[in-house]
C-alpha cells in the first residue's frame, strides 16, 4: 500500500520524502524491521524508539514515523513527523489491514476484573447462537473454533488489526475483545471502530503503571469517551465509578445492576457451589457459574447480547449452560472430599470476591486454606493488601511465589508479609516454592476443607527472570490431592 493511503487519518506535522512510496510491512520494534518496512519510533516505558532509527534504516526501513525529525535525513528514506507515534501506529495498522474493525461488530470490554470472563461468555454465547465470532482475551484468542495463542490481554496494534482482518476473512460478524487500561494509554486501540463498550468494575490494580487511581480511572473512561454515537456504552451501575464511565460518552448509555435501578436487572435467588440461581429481567434461571461476582459477569453478557438484538430466552438458555473462561473458580472435589479451587484472582478485590463467595457457600465447619502469591514487575502496593484480605477471609494462608519475573521472589513475599497483622500471624506461613506451597496446603487439609490456589488461573507457566517454566496450578493441585491417602 502507498504511504499516503496508509497515513489517512493521521495528523502529520511534516513529511520529507515520497508520499507515494510503497510500504510492505509495519514495525514498532527495530528487531522486526526488514526491507520496505515503515518503522514507528515510539517512546516507551523503558527506552525511546527514536534511538533505533538509524539501525532500522540499515535493516531496510524506507519510512520512519517519528515525533522529532532526526538531524541528518537520507534521500532514500521518507520521514514523517507526527504528534504521537503510538497514535499514528494504531491508525496506520488499521489502514494497512483495510480497517477490519469496521467490517464486523467489535465490542470492547474493560474493567479491573471480569473482562476475560465477560468476553469469553459472549464469545461462547454468540457461537451457541450460530454466529461466526472472534475473541481477543488474556487466556487465548479465537477465530471461531481456531485458537490463536495470546501474548497480551490487548495485543499491539499491528497484531490486533491482523487478527481482526483474519476474523473478517473468516466471515466473523462479531468480535468480543478485552480492552486493558495499558492498551488505552499506549493507544493500542487507536483507529478501531467499536460497536459497543462494556465496563465491569474498577478497583486497585496497575498503580505501578498508572501511578494514581485517578489516572487509572481516566484511562478506563477514555475508552468510553471515544466511543462513537452509534455504539452503546454498557456500565455496571452498582460500581462506585460505573456512572463516571458514561459521563462524556456520545454512545447510547445503558446500565446493568443487581442493586441499583438499571436497564438490565438481576437478583440472586441462591448462590451455591453448583451454580447461581438468578432472576434476570423477571425470568428465573439456574447458571453453572459460581459466585455473586459472576452474577455481574453474566448480566453484563446478557445486556450486551440484548443490545445486539438477540432473543432474551435464547440468550438465557445458552448462558445458563456456560462455564466461562478457563482457570476462573475452577473446582474439583478429591476422593477424600477436599475441595480444590483454582482461580485467577490477582487483585485485592478479586481475592476478596472469591473468598467471600467461598465463605457464603461453605457449610460452616470446614477450613479455608488459601495459597497466594503476587507477580513481580507489577504493582507493589497491592501485595500487602492481597495478603491481608487472604488472611481476613481464610483459616490458613500460605504465601508463595506467583510470576517473580525479574524480581527476587523472597522480597515479594516479604512485602506480602507486611499485610499480615499480628492477630493473623498464626494463620500465615510462607513457602517460596509454589509447588511445595500447594503440596503443604493439601497435607494440612482435612475432608470437607476448601483449598483456594489463587493468582495464576489458566496460566501454564511460571515466569522467572525472563524464562517461562511449565507450571499449571490445576495440574499440581490435582496431582497433590491425588497423592494424599
Ligand atoms: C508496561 C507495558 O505495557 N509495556 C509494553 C510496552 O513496552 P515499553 O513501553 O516498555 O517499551 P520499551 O521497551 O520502553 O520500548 C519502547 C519502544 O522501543 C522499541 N524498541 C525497544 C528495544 C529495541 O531494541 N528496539 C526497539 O525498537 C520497542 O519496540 C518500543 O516500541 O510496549 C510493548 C510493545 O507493545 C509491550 O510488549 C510491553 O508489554 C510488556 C511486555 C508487558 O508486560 N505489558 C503488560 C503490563 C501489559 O500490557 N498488560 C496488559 C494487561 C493488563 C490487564 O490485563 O489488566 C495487556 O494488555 O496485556
Ligand atoms: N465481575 C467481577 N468482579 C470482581 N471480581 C471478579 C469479577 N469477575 C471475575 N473476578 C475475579 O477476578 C479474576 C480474574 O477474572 P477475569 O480473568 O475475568 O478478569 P480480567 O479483567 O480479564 O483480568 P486481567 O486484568 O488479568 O485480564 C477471577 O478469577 C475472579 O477471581
Ligand atoms: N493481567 C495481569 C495478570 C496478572 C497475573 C498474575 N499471575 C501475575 O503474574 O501478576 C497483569 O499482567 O498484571
Ligand atoms: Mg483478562
Amino acid at each position: 500500500m502507498q504511504l499516503q493511503d496508509l497515513l489517512y487519518g493521521v495528523a502529520i506535522k511534516s513529511l520529507v520524502g515520497k508520499p507515494t512510496i510503497e510500504v510492505t510491512a509495519l514495525a514498532f520494534d527495530s528487531r522486526m524491521v526488514k526491507n520496505g518496512t515503515m518503522f514507528f519510533a515510539v517512546k516507551g516505558t523503558v527506552v525511546d524508539g527514536h534511538a533505533y532509527i538509524e539501525q532500522t534504516i540499515q535493516s531496510g526501513a524506507t519510512v520512519i514515523i517519528c515525533e522529532l525529525m532526526p538531524a541528518d535525513l537520507l534521500d532514500s528514506v521518507t520521514y514523517v513527523e507526527v504528534e504521537n507515534s503510538a497514535v499514528a501506529l494504531g491508525i496506520v495498522s488499521s489502514n494497512f489491514c483495510e480497517n477490519p474493525s469496521a467490517k464486523l461488530k467489535l465490542i470492547g470490554i474493560t474493567g479491573t476484573n471480569g473482562k476475560t470472563t465477560i468476553a469469553t461468555l459472549l464469545f461462547q454465547l454468540f457461537r451457541g447462537l450460530g454466529f461466526n465470532v472472534g475473541l481477543i482475551s488474556t487466556v487465548q484468542n479465537h477465530i471461531n473454533d481456531n485458537v490463536i495463542p495470546a501474548t497480551h490481554t490487548t495485543p499491539n496494534p499491528i497484531a490486533l488489526n491482523a487478527l481482526l482482518q483474519d476474523m473478517v476473512m473468516a466471515n466473523c460478524e462479531y468480535c468480543f475483545m478485552e480492552v486493558s487500561s495499558h492498551a488505552v494509554v499506549q493507544h493500542r486501540i487507536e483507529g478501531l471502530s467499536f460497536a459497543g463498550g462494556v465496563f465491569s468494575n474498577i478497583t486497585h490494580d496497575h498503580l505501578d503503571f498508572h501511578q494514581t487511581f485517578d489516572k487509572y480511572l481516566k484511562a478506563k473512561k477514555e475508552f468510553f469517551d471515544n466511543l462513537p454515537k452509534a455504539a452503546f456504552a454498557l456500565t455496571n451501575a452498582d460500581d462506585k465509578n460505573g456512572m463516571v464511565m458514561l459521563q462524556n460518552t456520545k454512545a447510547s448509555k445503558k446500565t446493568y445492576a443487581l442493586k441499583q435501578m438499571a436497564d438490565f436487572k438481576a437478583k440472586i435467588i441462591e448462590n451455591k457451589f453448583s451454580g447461581l440461581n438468578l432472576n434476570v429481567d423477571d425470568i428465573d434461571v439456574f447458571f453453572k457459574m459460581v459466585g455473586s461476582f459472576n452474577a455481574y459477569n453474566l448480566l453484563a453478557a446478557y445486556g450486551t447480547a440484548i443490545l445486539l438484538d438477540q432473543d432474551k430466552l435464547n440468550v438465557l438458555t445458552i448462558l445458563s449452560t456456560l462455564a466461562g473462561a478457563e482457570g476462573r473458580f475452577d473446582y474439583a472435589v478429591s476422593k477424600q472430599g477436599i475441595i480444590g479451587i483454582v482461580d485467577y484472582a490477582h487483585t485485592p478485590d478479586a481475592v476478596q470476591n472469591v473468598l467471600s463467595t467461598i465463605a457464603n457457600i461453605r457449610k460452616g465447619t470446614e477450613q479455608v486454606i488459601t495459597v497466594l502469591g503476587c507477580g513481580g514487575d507489577r504493582d507493589k502496593t497491592k501485595r500487602p493488601i492481597m495478603a491481608q484480605v487472604a488472611c481476613d477471609w481464610s483459616d490458613k494462608v500460605i504465601l508463595t511465589s506467583d510470576n517473580p519475573r525479574t524480581e527476587d521472589p523472597q522480597a515479594i513475599i516479604k512485602e506480602m508479609e507486611k499485610g499480615v497483622s499480628p492477630t493473623n500471624q498464626r494463620k500465615a506461613l510462607s513457602i517460596l516454592d509454589r509447588k511445595e506451597a500447594i503440596k503443604t496446603a493439601c497435607h494440612i487439609a482435612k475432608p470437607g476443607d476448601i483449598i483456594l490456589v489463587a493468582g495464576k488461573g489458566h496460566e501454564k507457566y511460571q515466569e522467572i527472570n525472563g524464562v517461562k517454566h511449565h507450571f499449571d496450578d490445576k495440574e499440581v493441585l490435582t496431582e497433590q490431592l491425588n497423592q494424599i491417602n
